[in-house]
């Protein structure tokens, strides 16, 4: 049954309720899993290059911290919201026990478009949103991370802030910094570089070879684009990438590093006009054995899910299937791979950046990776296992795996 609300939080709701009437969740534990623990919204001022000053908007939601500090991105998005940041942050929950690392799930959001702010008034908007959420962060309290249209730069001033505050260096306050001053190599390309290894381990079992894998791509920042890139890499023909402002399509296969030129210069659209889909979201229906939404939440519904073609879609965004299209999708045959799953590869690093972090000792980049992998497969192998075991898809097979170790932990530290 669809619940009210549409959105977001309507989407993982549901969720919730499908995975717990699967497991006959006791009612307790499923509210609890359906209320945040905090939710904050923070106004501060910003000085502007012209030298007005401006107010921001931001949000910061902790979900639930039985199996730990809290953890999540931070997004600087026009249209984030307080509802979308519940959403993100009950995702990070599920991702985290599921991925079986030691922390809870929380988000963020600045209102902002940074594509309007110069170098400065993004360091100062990062600085002030810092400072007013100071006494809810810490690594042992909340530890963000970079998500929609946030980078290693941003996290390092943000850790920056939190240290003069704190009166100490805290690099274990934030992940994604930059490697000089204490940010993990290989986290830049793990979001990516977790799907590209469940990819690998499915054309495995399935005796396939790269070059027979047709992929379409939607997204092309730091998921996206380094998935097209490394499953390109790999063999496969990426036949279609997209951003917010073009999509490109190729049968035979893109060229990405052409792509990715183009994206660095003025846009996909240079790579050639005869290459461009005339609407940015019929990326989603075109022929290809893999489709990775890269993107944003929302973007197949029940209104568009019969025209999705792709045997297999990989979730590399948080939330981009609604319930009501999972089903569609189900009945038509096709696998859906969720984003708690596909996307953790970012949070595992995150993960060993703040251990590393901890002990003021770094690792390299093929150990890193390694790690990564390790938790990865293990949760790929969980979610199948389970969804077989309920006879069900894998979102569910995955969200109830981690509502399992979820409610076992609550019951340990006797919350229920
Ligand atoms: N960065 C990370 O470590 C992680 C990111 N994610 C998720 O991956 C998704 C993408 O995030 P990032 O790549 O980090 O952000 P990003 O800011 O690096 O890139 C976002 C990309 O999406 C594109 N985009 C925006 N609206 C679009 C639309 N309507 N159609 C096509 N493309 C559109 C933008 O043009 C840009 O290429 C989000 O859902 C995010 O929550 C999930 C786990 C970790
Ligand atoms: O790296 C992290 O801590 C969180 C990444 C994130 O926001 C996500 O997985 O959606």
């Amino acid at each position: 049954m669809a619940e009210q609300n549409q959105g977001p939080l309507g989407v993982v709701h549901q969720q919730i309720a499908e995975a717990s009437q699967l497991i006959q969740l006791p009612n307790t534990i499923e509210t609890i899993l359906k209320h945040p623990k905090r939710k904050v919204e923070v106004q501060f001022p910003v000085e502007m290059d012209d030298g007005h000053t401006q107010m921001f908007t931001g949000y910061r939601t902790q979900h639930n911290d039985v199996l730990g500090p809290v953890k999540g991105g931070l997004r600087f998005y026009p249209q984030t919201d307080e509802e979308e940041t519940e959403a993100l942050a009950a995702w990070m929950t599920f991702k985290c026990a599921l991925v079986q690392i030691p922390h809870g799930g929380a988000k963020g959001g600045v209102v902002c478009d940074p594509s309007l702010l110069s170098d400065r008034e993004i360091r100062q908007v990062s600085r002030g949103y810092t400072e007013a959420l100071f006494d809810l962060l810490g690594p042992n309290k909340d530890v963000p991370a970079p998500d929609v249209y946030t980078d290693p730069k941003i996290m390092s001033v943000m850790m920056d802030t939190y240290s003069r505050m704190a009166g100490g260096h805290e690099p274990g306050v934030i992940t994604g910094k930059l490697p000089l001053v204490g940010g993990s190599k290989a986290r830049e390309s793990a979001t990516a570089r977790g799907a590209v290894y469940i990819i690998e381990k499915m054309l495995e079992k399935e005796n396939k070879r790269a070059e027979d894998v047709r992929v379409a791509v939607q997204g092309f920042g730091n998921a996206g684009q380094i998935a097209a890139r490394l499953l390109y890499d790999m063999g496969c023909k990426i036949v279609s990438v997209s951003d917010s402002k073009a999509a490109l399509y190729e049968e035979n296969g893109l060229d990405i590093p052409r792509a990715q030129q183009a994206k660095a210069g003025n846009g996909l659209q240079e790579y050639g006009e005869n290459y461009m889909l005339e609407n940015n979201m019929d990326i989603l229906y075109t022929e290809a054995d893999i489709l990775i939404p890269a993107a944003m939440e929302g973007v197949i519904t029940e209104k568009n899910a019969e025209r999705v073609k792709a045997p297999k879609i990989m979730e590399l965004a948080n939330g981009p299937t609604t319930p009501e299209a999972d089903h569609i999708l189900k009945d038509q045959g096709q696998q859906v791979y969720p984003d708690i799953l596909v996307n953790a590869g970012g949070v595992i690093v995150s993960y060993l950046e703040s251990v590393q972090n901890h002990m003021n000792y770094y690792w390299s980049e093929d150990v890193i990776n390694e790690r990564m992998k390790a938790f990865i497969l293990e949760a790929y192998e969980q979610t199948e296992k389970s969804a077989y075991e309920h006879k069900t898809t894998n979102r569910n097979g995955a969200m109830t795996f981690a509502i399992g170790r979820l409610q076992e932990a609550m019951g340990y530290r006797g919350w229920i």
